[in-house]
């Protein structure tokens, strides 16, 4: 059984197409990164997994059920660390996670929870006193309240400090370890890698990518950046010219500048192409693509 499946999922708001026929699935066990620029739907998505937004087309599965038809069962057996999450300032951290457990039926310790996130010496503070990177620890404590199947995680390290990120990583290995499956959005690439087993980069909507972390890897192996400065702006036979090499995956424009993206040692047609088209180089640099090269490439809102 999938732990997520999402069909054909299409959600509007007035005139804003934040998902667009999104088909995805995640599987049982598995860290899944989700990636995307800020406004690409990631907390949309999340939203209708769980049935706080309602999907203009299209259905989803979360652990095999509808979230439509049983919104508490799929909220009992999920753990949710949401984008905007609220405390209750004058309850403990320690009262927090305990209502996060009787809310799951479960029978976890609360300060064992607590000391899983880094923040048991405060239990018996209020919340309203936490700083930033406390409260998303305890509404982290909270998400993993009831060993939930499913953990749903939006931004997880957004406000959290270089250690409490890396403690972020090792409570999400844990929980898969234990059995759960991980679904977490970032728009930091960097965070995804050093996690995910898979992962999903959504732009405008869609999902433009999904694939192992290695896969996108090998993608990116051989590949090159490369930046041509012509004595004046290319005309389009000139582009026509440099898109046509074999290698040239993609070539960026600004004035007399191009930014090509390409694959193998194609650097000399590249530039004898621009030669032959009556252009001068007056410069080039080459750049090794990296992963986020890749995926602003993925990203990249076309004009
Ligand atoms: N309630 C709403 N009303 C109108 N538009 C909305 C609403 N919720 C989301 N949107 C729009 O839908 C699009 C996707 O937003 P969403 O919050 O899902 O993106 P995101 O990938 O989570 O972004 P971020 O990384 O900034 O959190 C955006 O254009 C956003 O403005």
């Amino acid at each position: 059984m999938a732990a997520i499946k999402l069909d054909d999922v299409t959600k509007r708001f007035d005139e804003v197409t934040a998902l667009d026929e999104l088909s995805m699935t995640v599987e049982e066990g598995e860290v899944f990164g989700f990636l995307g620029p800020n406004g690409a739907g990631k907390s949309t998505t999340i939203d209708i997994l769980l049935d706080f937004v309602r999907p203009t087309s299209g259905s989803c599965t979360v652990l095999g059920m509808d979230p439509q038809r049983q919104p508490e069962a799929v909220r009992r057996r999920v753990g949710i660390l949401p984008d905007g999450y609220h405390v209750y300032d004058r309850l403990t951290g320690r009262q927090h996670v305990q209502f996060a457990i009787d809310s799951k039926a479960g029978d976890d310790d609360p300060m064992t929870l607590l000391e899983r996130v880094d923040i048991a010496d405060a239990a018996d503070r209020k919340a309203g006193g936490y700083s930033k990177g406390m409260t998303q620890r305890l509404v982290l404590a909270m998400a993993l309240a009831g060993e939930p199947d499913l953990l749903v995680l939006d931004e997880p390290t957004t406000g959290l400090d270089p250690a409490g990120a890396r403690e972020m990583r090792e409570i999400i290995r844990e929980e898969v370890d234990r059995g759960a499956t991980v679904f977490f959005s970032s728009h930091i690439l960097e965070q995804v890698e050093a996690v995910a087993d898979r992962v999903g980069i959504l732009s405008e909507g869609e999902l433009v990518a999904v694939d192992t972390i290695d896969n996108l890897r090998d993608a990116t192996a051989g590949g090159e950046t490369l930046t041509v400065t012509l004595s004046t702006p290319p005309d389009d036979n000139a582009l026509a010219a440099a898109e046509s090499v074999d290698g040239v995956q993609d070539v960026a424009v600004d004035g007399a500048t191009l930014t090509i993206s390409c694959q193998g040692n194609v650097k000399m047609d590249v530039l004898d192409a621009f030669e032959s088209a009556g252009h001068e180089v007056v410069d080039f640099s080459t750049e090794e693509t990296s992963l986020e090269d890749l995926f602003m490439q993925y990203t990249e809102v076309s004009a």
